[in-house]
């Protein structure tokens, strides 16, 4: 967490118009988005609308930012993190306060998103998310701090984003910032250096944090690896992917491309499942049905057989009153 005086010292008050020494473009702050180790991040209005607004004591955490933010830009089709737009100081009480302008990406974040939306939406958000970190390590980097707080969801479409792109690292180096919970290293089942397979663990991490938002710790006894697994299958919206997951805490996928497709795969057969389990269910309504047909053609059969019975009676006593009738008249 970023120092409260740190905090402090860059809290701006409403309204407040920065200028940027460079490049001259004005901000008018219009709310807090919030802060963390590196900085604040504040709503603010430019002439283009609405935007994101970092500053930060720590000029190279910016400059860092700014160049994967600028990494990013480069990933076709990507829309993993908030698009750059501005880089600049401003001179303020006599120092010049580095920060940059990035797209305002509303939404609500990933674990709120589900409690509202329901958890159907995991696997449609995280498949997603696989496909855009694909895209990330392919360019040779990897995300690192990848966490539901750090993700966005947006509304129409709904789309999953990044927010916080300060742990992302070039692949091969040491992960620079990390969340335990979603962290390999922390869970003792792998390293923390940075590769495609140390972000495919926090997404599995992710999927699990959604099913469990109050998290938990690890158990100081037993491995760990049987602690996830025992988590996964107490809940009903992880055991549909479950082989997934596991899979990715075990470091087993080569991509994540191969891990979406697998994850598909898995959806769409829980998804069959879930028709023929439906479809048994109605089975024995239809059955009650025929029964019921039957019933109705029994009846009417009888129906039918009585008339005819009927018919016959009459006929016969209308013969017998006949023949009697002769017979009076023979006599
Ligand atoms: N582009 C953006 N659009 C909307 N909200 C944003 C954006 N960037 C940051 N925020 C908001 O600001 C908060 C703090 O931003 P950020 O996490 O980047 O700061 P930080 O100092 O890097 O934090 P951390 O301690 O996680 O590294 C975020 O949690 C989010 O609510």
């Amino acid at each position: 967490m970023m120092m409260n005086s740190l905090k402090n010292q860059y809290k701006l008050p409403i309204g407040t118009v920065l200028r940027g020494k460079w490049h001259q473009h004005q901000y008018k702050i219009i709310k807090e988005l919030g802060f963390g180790a590196n900085g604040i991040v504040y709503l603010v209005q430019s002439s283009n609308g609405y935007a994101a607004l970092k500053m930060s004591p720590n000029s190279l955490s910016i400059i860092t930012e700014v160049n994967v933010l600028k990494a990013f830009s480069k990933v076709q089709g990507s829309a993993l993190g908030p698009s750059l737009l501005d880089v600049d100081d401003w001179q303020w009480k006599g120092e010049l306060v580095p920060f940059y302008v990035m797209e305002y990406i509303h939404g609500r974040d990933l674990l709120s998103f589900v409690r509202v939306k329901g958890c159907s939406w995991i696997g449609v958000l995280l498949s997603q998310l696989l496909s855009d970190l694909q895209s990330l390590h392919e360019e040779g980097w990897v995300f690192g701090d990848l966490k539901p707080e750090n993700l966005i969801v947006t509304e129409n479409p709904n789309r999953i984003r990044c927010i916080d792109v300060g742990g992302t690292t070039i692949k091969g180096r040491a992960i620079k910032e990390f969340t335990e919970f979603f962290d390999r290293g922390y869970w003792g089942l792998g390293s923390r250096k940075a590769e495609p397979t140390y972000d495919l663990f926090a997404v599995s991490m992710i999927a699990i944090n959604l099913a469990y938002p109050k998290r938990f710790d690890k158990h100081h006894q037993g491995d760990s690896l049987s602690q996830l697994v025992q988590s996964i299958r107490q809940k009903q919206e992880l055991t549909k992917i479950e082989p997934v997951l596991i899979k990715a805490l075990q470091g087993q996928y080569k991509s994540a491309s191969e891990m979406r497709r697998e994850l598909l795969h898995c959806l769409s057969y829980s998804r069959i499942s879930k028709r023929k389990k439906e479809k048994q269910k109605k089975q024995p309504m239809n059955q009650k049905i025929n029964k019921n047909n039957t019933t109705s053609k029994q009846l009417r059969k009888r129906k039918k057989k009585g008339k005819k019975l009927e018919t016959l009676i009459i006929i016969l006593t209308v013969a017998l009153l006949y023949t009697l009738y002769i017979l009076g008249q023979l006599i």
